[in-house]
Parts: structure tokens; C-alpha cells; sequence
């Protein structure tokens, strides 16, 4: 069974760039691993440096329209199925897939039926499935993903950004999703706030796995508009990844 990790935090502060760093270190190692673009935003393939344009929910866009025009001798699953390989995006040390536009007016429980189906049996071919997931986690209410093994929750060090994260870690009790464990990682970190942040975190019980400084090395390809999965080694970012990495057992 894959391990699954999603990461979610509130837009902007860095849960993208942290994913997209956690699996850089993931293809370093030799698992072999699914990454999923929950996020309607889209911005994991650009970070990743991956073009990409096709999403799954183009595909039940597809498959909600087609459904009744659809021969009823065929097997709905197989079409949805061979479509979902389609998109399945193969990059070196991982594969990709997004998610994409969010579900237009009408039922998509049909849809969402099969789709869940799949990807459980998808998630079988992989040993770690890593999910950007949008800050509201619909897609988990959803029941897309039924086990969470480890949330992961990124944050800015400011006291309002822990005390998101210590609302996220209440949500996470009224899905209905299992989550075995939450942790959070601070990011964009000074040394004029690192300690205050520990002891912020503690404070309300939060199980700080990391602290990401700022990196001028992310600071500079996000203004030349560069992927940051290619980052140094020697990048500040890149080398408490690492670190976290190991604590999540990846
Ligand atoms: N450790 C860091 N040091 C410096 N800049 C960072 C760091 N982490 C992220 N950033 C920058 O912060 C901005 C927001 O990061 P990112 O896009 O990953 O956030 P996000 O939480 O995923 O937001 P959204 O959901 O809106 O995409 C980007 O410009 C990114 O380059």
C-alpha cells in the first residue's frame, strides 16, 4: 500500500514550493512515486518545470457530458480508466497527474464514483502518493483520497498562520478521511522569528517537523519564472527538505 502524504496550507505561504521540493527529494531516492496537483490553482507542473495542460477534470467534464450518449454495452470504468493513463504525465524519478478545474453545475457523484475506484487501484502501482491539496481540503471531503497517512501543513511563522494550522488539524477531524498523523512545516523562516515559532508551535500543541528559511536561491527563480525542482543541493530550502524528508520516514 502507498503511503500517502498531502500537504495543504493557505495560498501563498509556500505549500507549492514545499511539495515540489519534497518530491525532488523523493526522486532522489528509489521509490517510485505518484504526484497529484489537487490544487485548482495549478501550480505544482510550473514549479516541477513539467508542461503540462491535461487534467482529470477535463476527464469528468468528459465523462459527465458523455455519459448517456455512451453505448450502454461499454464499460464506463475502462473508458475512464484508459483516459486517466492518458493523462498520467511521465516525469524522470516520478509520475504526475492534476487535478485541475473544479466540477461545473449538476452530479458528479457518478463520476467521482468511478474516479475513486480507479485511483485506489492506481495508488497500488506506486510507494509514496504525495497530493498539493487546496487549503480547504474539498477534495478529501470529497472522499477522492480515503486515508491520509501524513498531513502535512505548511505555514508562514506568523502566530495567525499557526493558529490556521491548528484550525486545519480541527477540520481534519470533521472529514471524513482518515489521517493518521499532522505535522507542520514553518516556512519562509528568519533567524528573527525561528525561535518565537517554536515556542508558538508548541504552545498549541503543533508537531513542528521543520523550519524552511528563506532562500534568495527560490527568490530568484521564482522572479526569472525557473521550475524549483532543480534546485541546488546546497540551497537552504532544499537541504531542511531533506531533513524533513527523513522525519516522514520518505
Ligand atoms: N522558503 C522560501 N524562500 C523564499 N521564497 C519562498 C519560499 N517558499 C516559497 N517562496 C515563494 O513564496 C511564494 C508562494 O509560494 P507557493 O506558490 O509555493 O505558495 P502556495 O502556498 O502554494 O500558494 P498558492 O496556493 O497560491 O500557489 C512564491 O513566490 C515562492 O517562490
Amino acid at each position: 500500500m502507498a503511503k500517502i502524504i498531502a500537504v495543504t496550507g493557505k495560498g501563498g505561504t509556500g505549500k507549492t514550493a514545499t511539495t515540489s521540493l519534497l518530491i525532488r527529494q523523493l526522486t532522489k531516492g528509489d521509490k517510485v512515486v505518484l504526484a497529484v496537483d489537487a490544487d485548482p490553482d495549478t501550480n505544482l507542473p510550473e514549479t516541477l518545470g513539467c508542461d503540462t495542460s491535461k487534467t482529470i477534470g477535463d476527464i469528468k467534464e468528459y465523462m459527465h457530458d458523455e455519459r448517456d450518449n455512451l453505448p450502454p454495452d461499454v464499460n464506463k470504468e475502462s473508458i475512464l480508466e484508459g483516459k486517466l493513463y492518458e493523462i498520467l504525465e511521465e516525469m524522470p524519478g516520478y509520475d504526475l497527474l492534476v487535478m485541475g478545474r473544479p466540477e461545473g453545475s449538476g452530479c458528479y457523484c457518478y463520476v467521482n464514483n468511478l474516479l475513486r475506484g480507479i485511483m485506489n487501484k492506481l495508488v497500488t502501482n506506486y510507494d509514496v502518493l504525495i497530493i498539493d491539496a487546496e487549503a480547504g481540503l474539498e477534495h478529501f471531503s470529497r472522499k477522492i483520497f480515503r486515508n491520509v497517512d501524513d498531513l502535512v501543513v505548511v505555514t508562514d511563522g506568523s502566530r495567525r498562520g499557526l493558529r490556521t494550522a491548528e484550525r486545519i488539524r480541527e477540520l481534519v477531524s470533521e472529514l471524513e478521511t482518515d489521517v493518521s498523523n499532522i505535522y507542520v512545516i514553518a516556512n519562509k523562516v528568519t533567524d528573527a522569528n525561528r525561535e518565537r515559532i517554536s515556542s508558538t508551535a508548541e504552545e498549541l500543541g503543533l508537531e513542528l517537523i521543520g523550519m524552511i528559511p528563506v532562500d534568495e536561491m527560490i527568490v530568484e527563480r521564482d522572479l526569472a519564472g525557473e521550475p524549483l525542482f532543480d534546485l541546488p543541493d546546497d540551497s537552504v530550502a532544499v537541504q531542511e527538505v531533506e531533513r524533513i524528508a527523513q522525519k516522514l520516514g520518505l
